[in-house]
């Protein structure tokens, strides 16, 4: 067995609490061994966490991480319009080198800010696959379908091809890699797909992930065409459940907060994206009362525009004050358990909590920083202060991915200089 200690650090703890400890890992397993205090324990190779804050990998739980290659692309629009005008009409051009490429930037991006574990929707996952195992984090992915503008033979394929990749591409990369079915939005997908291939994706114990309530020119019609809320559709047509999480929620009523409980459905809170596109404050800490897991996601780097959940869990507390009318509303210790223990537990990993039989998934942040001084309160100083740039080393599944700043998995500066390449040949061939 081959054994890292994490050494001298202070460690976030499950509850929330901050401890000095040693974090022994076993490599083989990839399994937090033993949290015990200083000086208790010992390895076989040692991280220096002595001047850092030790967490649990940060979980991205709504994400397009090819979108890198549109990072700046088109800004400062809707979301219907910056979706029609500008992000399909670019995608239709992406290829799976493209894609593959996009995907290994956001990666090194993840990597370098403390996130390991992700849940991605796209297309061209075969590409993402490649790179999530190449890269040593862990992820839930999906082919997203969207039946909207299709004819019938094309719509059915999409959904097929959602299930199929479901199904296929579980438990690759030695389980890093899980998966979701995932259905674009209930504006996007037809009503007698859902009814159709839901209940397949049930059957065949799939979990479900989509985006939901995330505008009012999403909502409004949904309400005009069901006579319900959108989350009532959504329960009608089988999509809510405990395997089930949606992305958005921000505009949810109490009826739909309470189903959303009442089923054990998951929300995906991403404040940044829902910022930029000024699609609405979600009612977070109302979701929360409610007992609804509320878990955080970037969106992709093209509405964010980065992939640092330090941001996001900055800006989760910020709106969601502003959103409750309420200083006291969304502190920071919800926000880390969202960024963390949340997140793992709706994409069904055994990470997001640092103690031992968890997955070894980890970051240390260098606390030596004027930004992170003093130390009064280091659960605020996650959420209020800290950026990814602080992180210095990330783990997962035992293996460290970064150490000392450096990366050991990709050639950071040839993904850099290939996914400039891509996105300017993309752009070029959009424009033609
Ligand atoms: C068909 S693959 C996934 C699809 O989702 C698009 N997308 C990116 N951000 C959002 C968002 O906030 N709401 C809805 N859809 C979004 C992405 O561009 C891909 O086309
Ligand atoms: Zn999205």
């Amino acid at each position: 067995m081959t054994e890292l200690l994490v050494a001298g650090g202070q460690v976030l703890r499950p509850d929330t609490t901050v401890e000095r400890a040693d974090v022994l890992v076993d490599q083989d397993s990839g399994d937090i061994l033993a949290v015990d205090d200083p000086g208790e324990l010992t390895g076989d190779d040692t991280l220096d966490a002595s001047d850092g804050l030790v967490i649990p990998g940060l979980v991205n739980a709504h994400t397009h991480v090819a979108m890198t290659l549109l990072r700046g692309y088109a800004d400062d629009k809707p979301l219907d319009a910056w979706l029609q005008e500008d992000i399909w009409p670019v995608e239709a051009e992406l290829t799976p080198e493209d894609v593959r490429v996009g995907a290994e930037l956001g990666l090194v991006e993840m990597i370098r800010s403390g996130t390991t574990a992700l849940s991605d929707m796209y297309f061209h996952v075969d590409e993402i696959a490649a790179a999530v195992e190449e890269s040593g984090l862990r992820a839930v992915l999906g082919h997203t379908a969207v039946t909207v503008a299709k004819d019938e033979a094309g719509a059915r394929a999409d959904m097929q091809a959602s299930l199929d990749t479901a199904l296929d591409l579980d438990g690759a990369a030695d389980g890093r890699i899980k998966t979701t079915f995932q259905p674009h939005s209930l504006t996007t997908v037809g009503e007698e797909y859902l009814r159709e291939f839901v209940p397949e994706a049930v059957e065949a114990g799939l979990p479900i992930h989509l985006h939901a309530n995330e505008t009012t020119d999403e909502v409004e019609p949904l309400v005009d065409e069901h006579g319900a809320r959108p989350l009532e559709y959504a329960d009608d047509v089988g999509l809510l459940g405990e395997d089930t999480f949606l992305a958005h929620c921000v505009h949810v009523d109490e009826t739909e907060i309470d189903l959303l409980a009442e089923t054990g459905t998951g929300a995906v809170h991403c404040p940044a994206s829902n910022m930029k596109l000024a699609s609405g404050m979600a009612p977070v800490q109302r979701l929360l009362d409610a007992g609804v897991t509320v878990a955080l996601g970037t969106d992709g780097a093209a509405s964010n525009n980065d992939l640092d959940m330090f941001d996001e869990m900055r800006d989760a507390a910020m709106v969601g004050k502003l959103a409750a009318d309420d200083a006291s509303a969304v502190p920071a210790g919800a926000v880390v358990e969202m960024a963390t223990a949340n997140g793992a537990d709706l994409l069904g990993f055994e990470s997001g909590r640092i103690e031992a039989g968890a997955n070894a998934d980890l970051a240390v942040l260098d606390l030596d920083a004027a930004h992170l001084t003093p130390a009064h309160d280091l659960v605020s100083h996650l959420a209020y202060a800290a950026r990814g740039s602080d992180v210095c080393h990330t783990v997962c599944d035992g293996d460290v991915l970064m150490r000392d700043r450096d990366l050991t998995v990709f050639d950071e500066r040839a993904v850099r200089d290939r996914a400039s390449d891509r996105a300017r040949a993309l752009i070029d061939r959009a424009a033609e």
